[in-house]
């Protein structure tokens, strides 16, 4: 028999060898990870070429076999005379038989994409779309033209249910579109049994999946069912899928291809900018009370008389706005996600019969929205993306004339915003692209936007039509933050080391030296505003020199600052860091808004006028390059 001590021995030994293998599975695992990567990159490689040959192909020709029929359709059922952007390109690639995303902003005619091809073949096709009102819409208006057209959702009567059940089986197909949501495909299963038969019977058509990014959880507006979507491809092999939206992140444009198994297919995508939006930022102020006095004025004044709507991001604030607005003897109403969908209708009806000016709403005032002179769009709170804020501010000016976009920012937002979005993977990164936008003085807003939709618009594209490209001052401010960094660097230390946590309020207190004593620091106080330290805080922020650092209560989430990676070269001796102070144009608040599409500059704004730089990096948009501009002006260099 072994003595314990051999068997010890023994132990350590196996324990050695374990050792060896755990690092040689690290090995492996870690060479598993990086030919996974690799695979994954030379698939989406494969893909992109896939997708750039087919892109090369000029779909907006007029020598296709069906390009006769398609102009009469044009003219005589939709009465329409031309084409806009790319509406011809998506139409022949669908009928080639391609499976195709489309990508066009809101308003640009997506609709037409798919009810027009429609009418070419034989056959049937299902759209697939969310929202119910929107697709109740569109079978309104296909059956004034003639076109038959049914709908089928989770809530519809069993008899309906069954008669377009029936349909789906019926050999003469006696409809040309039905509308579906995602829910009843991916609920049903005599639905989707009685769609096999129409496809066997080679009477389906094609596939038109409208709001098609919902696929993505990248997308703004997620939906699980259309998850199921994926099996689409495999089960009605040679069907051409034809996907819309007006979301063009390349990010979501892969994820949406992949979930769809139509990875390489055509992207048709036509240009974001809205030429006739002019963008805004408005600095909020501290009480809600003067916050209320400027959305008086701008409602009763600067958009006397015309439709809008004024965005909040919860149901209370659009509920207390709502209300005060009533006091001051506006006609507003109020959205939200909690209301009675009867009394949701209602709201929105009586705004489209303009009976309301405007409506106070959170998000969930949304997707199909049709009403085409919405002429103004407030953000009372900022949005939780770019990609939100282009979808909500892109509801106003669908018919082409002059809208404007007015966004009102404090940095105190921000925290209202992160605390409740945090919890999500790429949330925060996304919130803070929106408050680079905010905070940008310096570059064309509509560079910005396209710089996220990876698009180049060219200065020329803007027109004035952004505050920062109207701003006639040709001289912008800057300010070192070098000193400052180590101030807050220096604060947050000693708040930590006192076991304080310090909100960001709390450390601009601790800044101006007004807060408690035992965390303020020994130097003098910044020698400008708080209003433009809080902008200095929140570009620390969105530059990774603070972060935020998040705690439950029993009631809430509070956000505190903490010293971010970036924060730990604040000593090294090349350390420079300068932001740009926004300064823009003015903007009435009380004389109506210009009515059009020249510029904003008014009478008094004479001055030189600045040719806004054009925006390279959307990730550090207000970082200055190290060689100073002769333009620039640098304040406060301590
Ligand atoms: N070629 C065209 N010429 C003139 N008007 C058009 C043309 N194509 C579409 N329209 C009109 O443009 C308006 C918007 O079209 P549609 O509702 O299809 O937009 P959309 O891109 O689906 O917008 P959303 O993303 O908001 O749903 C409709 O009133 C439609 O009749």
């Amino acid at each position: 028999m072994k003595s314990v001590i051999e068997i010890e021995r023994e132990i350590k030994n196996i324990e050695k060898e374990l050792n060896k293998v755990d690092s040689e599975i690290a090995k492996w695992k870690n060479r598993q990870r990086e030919l996974q990567e690799k695979k994954t990159l030379l698939k989406k490689t494969i893909n992109k070429i896939k997708s750039e040959s087919l892109a090369s192909v000029d779909w907006a020709g007029t020598t296709y076999e069906w390009s006769e029929d398609v102009n009469r359709v044009l003219r005589d059922t939709f009465k329409l005379n031309s084409f806009r952007p790319k509406q011809l390109s998506a139409i022949n690639s669908t009928l080639s038989g391609q499976h195709a995303l489309v990508v066009m902003p809101t308003g640009a005619g997506k609709s037409l994409c798919y009810q027009l091809p429609a009418l070419i073949k034989p056959g049937l096709t299902i759209v697939i779309s969310p929202l119910i009102s929107l697709m109740e819409d569109q079978i309104r208006s296909l059956t004034a033209r003639k076109i038959p057209a049914k709908l089928v959702t989770s809530t519809s009567p069993r008899e309906e249910i069954t008669a377009v059940l029936n349909l789906l089986k019926d050999k003469i197909t006696p409809i040309k579109l039905l509308y579906v949501t995602p829910e009843r495909l991916a609920k049903s299963k005599r639905f989707m049994a009685n769609l096999q038969q129409c496809y066997a019977g080679g009477r389906l058509q094609r596939i038109a999946i409208d709001e098609v990014h919902c696929c993505s959880q990248w997308g703004h507006d997620f939906r699980p069912d259309y998850k199921f979507l994926g099996i689409l491809s495999s089960m009605f092999p040679n069907v051409p899928i034809l996907g819309l939206t007006a979301t063009a992140t390349a990010h979501v444009l892969n994820d949406v291809q992949k979930i769809l198994n139509i990875q390489g297919c055509l992207v048709i995508k036509s240009t974001f900018n809205r030429p006739n939006l002019f963008y805004k930022i408005l600095e909020k102020p501290t009480s809600q009370e003067e916050c209320i006095t400027i959305l008086e004025k701008l409602l009763k004044y600067r958009y006397k008389g015309e439709s809008g709507i004024i965005y909040t991001n919860s149901i209370k604030d659009s509920e207390d706005l709502a209300e005060e607005l009533r006091k001051r003897g506006l006609k507003v109403g109020c959205y939200h996600a909690h209301m009675e969908a009867d009394s949701r209708r209602k709201v929105h009806s009586k705004w489209h019969e303009k009976y309301y000016q405007a409506i106070v709403a959170t998000v969930a005032f949304g997707m199909g929205i049709d009403k085409p002179d919405v002429r103004f769009i407030i953000h009372h709170t900022i949005s939780k993306s770019m990609e939100n804020y282009y979808q909500e501010s892109g509801r106003a000016g669908r018919d082409g004339k002059r809208a404007e976009c007015v966004t009102l920012y404090r940095m105190q937002d921000i925290f209202k915003v992160s605390t409740m979005v945090f919890s999500s993977a790429g949330n925060m990164d996304n919130l803070y692209g929106m408050i680079k936008y905010c905070l940008n003085g310096k570059y064309c807003r509509r560079q910005l936007i396209a710089e996220h939709f990876e698009e180049d618009w060219g200065y020329a594209d803007c027109n004035k039509m952004c505050d920062v490209c109207s701003n006639p001052c040709s001289i912008l401010r800057e300010i070192s933050l070098e000193n400052h960094c180590k101030t807050l660097s220096y604060i947050l230390d000693k708040a930590e080391s006192k076991d304080t946590k310090l909100t960001a309020q709390k450390l601009l207190s601790a800044w101006f030296l007004t807060g408690p004593v035992n965390l303020r620091h020994k130097g003098k106080e910044p020698n400008f505003s708080r209003n433009l330290a809080e902008d200095v805080i929140a570009f620390l922020l969105t530059e990774g020199y603070l972060v935020e650092d998040f705690h439950f209560t029993a009631y809430s989430t509070i956000s505190y600052i903490k010293k971010g990676p970036n924060m730990d070269s604040v000593n090294d001796v090349d350390f420079s860091l300068k932001m740009t102070v926004r300064k823009y144009s003015d903007f009435d608040l009380d004389r109506p808004a210009p009515r059009d599409l020249e510029s904003e500059v008014h009478s008094n704004d004479k001055v030189k006028e600045k040719k806004p730089e054009k925006c390279k990096k959307m990730s550090s948009p207000i970082i200055e390059p190290k060689a100073k501009k002769s333009k620039v002006l640098v304040i406060d260099s301590d």
